[in-house]
């Protein structure tokens, strides 16, 4: 049987930046990524996102917009990913390293592809340029695309 695990990711913009965070420990470790994570009980998904990015990178939003619904599944893992992505121009603090996450501003167009889940250079274009997108990726390990599929929405079909 196939679990879904519900997690969130946030992308901080400004103007021509968006800040990333370096992944210190654990899922992804050694990868550039957004922030977010797991969606504790009796949050919702967005409230997790704010949570998420407070703890990781330090900055306080309440002012999400949600942009992506994405998919991961795993060759020989039954659970799948899905990752509901947000992006937020207006926030309070300053981006500060955590734990788990060392946070630093990249310009939109030097976005450090070759350190990032390979993924990710498939729909950053999409939430550079401002559509809303839902896809489904399965991975051979944690480096490889076997088959994906991914298309700009109007609204999310779930
Ligand atoms: C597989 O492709 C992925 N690409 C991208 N860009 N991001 C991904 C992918 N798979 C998962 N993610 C995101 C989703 C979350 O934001 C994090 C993983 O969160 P994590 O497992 O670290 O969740 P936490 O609740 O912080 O975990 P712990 O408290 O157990 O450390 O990656």
């Amino acid at each position: 049987m196939v679990n879904r695990k519900i997690l969130s990711l946030v992308f901080v913009r400004e103007s021509t930046k968006i800040l990333l965070g370096f992944k210190k420990r654990g899922f992804g470790q050694g990868r550039w990524n957004g922030f977010g994570g797991k969606v504790e009980q009796g949050e919702t998904i967005e409230e997790g996102a704010i949570r998420e990015l407070q703890e990781e990178a330090g900055v306080l939003s309440h002012d999400l917009s949600k942009i992506g619904l994405l998919e991961f599944e795993f060759v020989g893992e039954p659970t799948i990913l899905q990752v509901h992505v947000f992006t937020t121009t207006s926030y309070i603090g300053l981006p500060t390293e955590s734990d788990e996450m060392k946070p630093q501003w990249f310009e939109v167009d030097r976005v450090p592809f070759d350190e990032m889940w390979p993924d990710d250079s498939l729909w950053f274009p999409l939430m550079l340029k401002g559509a809303k997108f839902q896809g489904y990726f399965l991975f051979h390990g944690h480096h490889n695309i076997l088959k994906y599929n991914l298309e700009e929405v109007e609204r999310f079909k779930y």
